[in-house]
């Protein structure tokens, strides 16, 4: 459905109280799972993302019981096939679940949707293998083949084109007999706070784990605490509004910023301020307060990759040019993100250029138009972003943003709406 992005009167001012973390919520039912007698996640996640974890869960034959944003895991004796497995476009699930799958017996089938076959994967696979499990396939769709049970061990892989695959592997680990060694050879890993966000709700939920050495995470074998899990706010998610604050000279608070975290999204703090934003840090969240003008921009974004579209988005209201760099990994994300914004972003009359690992984006008067959300969550959220100062931009698939954030249309509404 095509959605008409609401300009702003005027600055935005106004408050919004993200939900929960896609990146801590997905670990939690992945550790609660694990735990031989389950877990409780409260301040849960709901979303396509979140709902497809909960439902991957299932279908090993793990209890789980969902209410608003609680979820309980329950005890099991084990995974069990035949099961089907639906990844829908969620790195998270393509990733994390295939490792945790081999501890299964029986056949577990994964697909997902049309774009999520083209989203890398071998790697895992390939690790699994190494592991000991029989898997079918390089990419979506693929068939493991689990006899209750793996031998884990020592694995090299090239992580370069994701951190989930490090993460994956770590997730899982514990429950191999020997546990799990991985040691990244290639390109530096994007996106490293998601790994330390693993190393450190693995610890929580009872595992050694040794990340003393660069580039090696080595987790012990044994059994897994069953506990409640407390989710974040999601500091990405909420990227995009502190952003309307940022575009328009306005003010919005984020309740609940968390003091100390390994969620990217905090990185925006930095990236703000650079901007010319006041961010302040406080009792009652994280507040931003825009500048007349945005100022352009040179950053490396590898480590808070998810966050570019983001900033793409603010680069293009900004005074002088910017540049994105280190994230030529993305092109790997729920859409070749760079290719996308730079189309969506010429397409109303900007310039934006790809590099080879990023954008160059110089500002310039922009008109309305369609900007296309290419399933991808984050280009919708990009396009309301723009389309707050820029008149007439309509995003062509809106609902996409349910992957992570199913209320976005009201929260944004509300927030554009809001004079306070
Ligand atoms: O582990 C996670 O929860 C995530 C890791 C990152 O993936 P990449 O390392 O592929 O960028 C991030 O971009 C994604 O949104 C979520
Ligand atoms: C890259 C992202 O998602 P995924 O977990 O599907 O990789 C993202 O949310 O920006």
């Amino acid at each position: 459905m095509t959605w008409h992005a609401p300009a702003a009167p005027g600055p935005v001012r106004g408050t919004v109280a993200v939900p929960g973390s896609k990146s801590i919520t997905n670990r939690a039912l992945v550790l609660a799972a694990l735990a031989d007698g389950g877990g409780t996640v409260t301040g849960a996640l709901r979303s396509r993302d979140t709902d497809l974890m909960v439902a991957a869960l299932r279908a090993l034959g793990v209890p789980v019981e969902v209410d608003h944003t609680t979820v309980v895991v329950g005890a099991h004796a084990g995974f069990a096939g035949p099961a089907d497995i639906d990844c829908g476009l969620a790195g998270t699930v393509m990733r994390f679940v295939p490792p945790m799958a081999a501890l299964a017996k029986g056949e577990v089938r994964f697909d997902g949707d049309a774009h999520a076959r083209t989203r890398p994967m071998g790697t895992v696979l390939d690790a699994l293998r190494t592991l000991g499990a029989s898997v079918d396939g390089d990419r979506l769709p693929f068939t493991l083949h689990g006899n209750g049970g793996l031998r884990g061990g020592a694995v090299t892989i090239d992580a370069s084109a994701s951190s989930q695959f490090v993460s994956a592997l770590l997730l899982s680990g514990a429950r191999y007999e020997q546990g799990v060694t991985v040691h990244h050879d290639g390109k530096p890993v994007p996106s490293m706070p998601h790994i330390e966000m693993t190393v450190g709700m693995v610890r929580a939920a009872g595992a050694a784990v040794d990340d003393s050495e660069p580039n090696t995470w080595r987790v012990a074998p044994s059994l897994l605490d069953s506990r409640e899990w407390t989710v974040e706010p999601d500091l990405s998610n909420a990227t995009v509004f502190l952003g309307a604050a940022a575009a328009t000279g306005g003010r919005v608070t984020v309740p609940r910023w968390p003091a100390s975290t390994t969620q990217a999204g905090d990185g925006i703090r930095a990236i703000l301020a650079e901007m010319g934003c006041t961010v302040e840090l406080s009792a009652d969240g994280l507040i931003v307060t825009g500048p007349d003008r945005l100022s352009g921009i040179d950053v490396d974004l590898h480590d808070v990759s998810e966050l570019t579209p983001t900033v793409a988005a603010l680069a293009t209201l900004a005074s002088g040019p910017s540049r994105l760099r280190g994230v030529a990994h993305i092109r790997g994300h729920e859409t070749d993100r760079l290719a996308a914004l730079a189309a969506e972003i010429n397409g109303l009359g900007g310039s934006a250029e790809e590099t080879e690992d990023g954008l160059v984006i110089r500002p310039t008067p922009l008109h309305g138009g369609l900007w296309h959300a290419y399933a991808d969550h984050r280009m919708a959220t990009a396009g309301a972003l723009v389309g707050l100062v820029v008149a007439g931009v309509e995003v062509d698939d809106i609902g996409c943003t349910s992957k992570t954030m199913p209320g976005f249309v009201d929260l944004w509404a509300e927030l554009v709406g809001s004079r306070r």
